[in-house]
């Protein structure tokens, strides 16, 4: 770790409620959905698991391996610099951007295993800092890469929304065409190096991501869900697959219908592991409340309106209590919550 020691992160604030994370236990016999995205169920299916896990594994996606593969090696290059580089851009109080510790790694009761480099906005801004003279193939790949993405979340959004009976003309940020223009994405890559001891490490702590979607790319097993009723359960590599997960903001989109997935990563003592998190995002000074479609009597508003700005800066003060302290009505009976646990942490 010598190179992630020397770069500082968020200064965060204790938490108080730490204890509840070690609680349960995992299930082995339950595995997290993996659906088939040309399949003619698969609406229906990533609708339902939407509900039930707030996860599922998406293969046949569409985006090409090649890009897949490519984007790994991206990666590869990026912690390999020397941190001399890297020291050109650090995340800063200002702008989660650039490289960093873990967030969260002074609130939680394990020892931060990992580094993360944290693009938003251009790459070509961030990118060239590291590259300056070969900054050209990491850009357009980025580019790519993100651009994919973002169509991806597009697709997974009116699919799923579309179970609901919710349609482009109900979410006004999603624009007339139903493209998302307007929409917000970063991308977020994570490193955890061979851990000796991992069980007093964590790569990244629990928490939920304040996104929309987050698209997560791994090729070695160290994800894994907080489930209710099942525990901590491992969302094992299927080989190209993407996971998908939701995030806060779609959480209070669907008036609390499809639940956050709380999630963190471990780390272990034979191999390294890397990570790609795509996270997409409403606009930052757009109004976003739950789909009207979705209030009904026995499922009232659950939220009130929120910016994804205000809710950002929220989530930094108080973490895993965020939802709950903005909550205007209690979840249904029956309905899953993990959130009510006090599990919740910034993504
Ligand atoms: O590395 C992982 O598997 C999780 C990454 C993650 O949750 C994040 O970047 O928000
Ligand atoms: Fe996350």
């Amino acid at each position: 770790m010598s190179d992630v020691s020397k770069i500082h992160s968020l200064n965060i604030p204790t938490n108080k409620n730490l204890d509840s994370f070690q609680q349960q236990l995992p299930d082995a016999s339950d595995t997290v959905p993996v659906i088939d995205l040309s399949h003619p169920d698969a609406p229906k299916l990533m609708n339902n698991a939407f509900q039930t896990w707030g996860v599922f594994q998406l293969v046949n996606h569409g985006i090409p391996v090649s890009l897949l593969n490519s984007i790994q090696s991206f990666i590869q290059d990026l912690f390999d610099l020397p941190t001399s580089q890297k020291l050109k851009i650090v995340r800063s109080r200002e702008s989660i951007a650039g490289f960093g510790l873990v967030p969260l790694s002074q609130v939680y009761p394990k020892r931060p295993w990992g580094e993360g480099f944290t693009l938003i906005g251009n790459p070509v801004d961030h990118l060239q800092k590291l590259w300056p003279e070969d900054c050209k193939k990491y850009c357009d790949l980025a580019e790519e890469y993100l651009k994919e993405m973002k169509n991806l979340c597009g697709k997974v959004m009116w699919l799923t929304l579309g179970e609901l009976g919710i349609t482009p003309e109900d979410i006004n940020w999603a624009g007339s065409d139903g493209e998302f223009k307007t929409s917000n994405q970063a991308l977020r890559m994570n490193s955890y190096p061979v851990c000796p001891e991992p069980d007093e490490s964590i790569g990244l702590p629990p928490h939920s991501d304040s996104s929309v979607l987050t698209v997560l790319y791994q090729t070695t097993k160290g994800l894994q869900v907080l489930i209710e009723g099942k525990g901590w359960v491992t969302v094992e590599p299927v080989k190209d697959a993407l996971v998908v997960q939701v995030g806060d903001m779609l959480h209070i989109l669907t008036n609390g219908l499809y639940s956050p997935s709380v999630h963190q990563a471990v780390v272990n003592q034979t191999h390294d592991r890397m990570s790609t998190a795509f996270f997409f995002g409403t606009p930052k000074n757009t109004e976003v409340s739950p789909l009207k479609k979705l209030v009904t009597p026995t499922r009232p508003l659950m939220y009130p309106t929120v910016t994804w700005a205000d809710y950002l800066s929220k989530k930094y003060e108080l973490f895993e209590e965020t939802l709950p302290s903005i909550r205007l009505s209690a979840p249904p009976p029956g309905l899953s919550n993990v959130n009510d646990q006090n599990q919740v942490k910034v993504g």
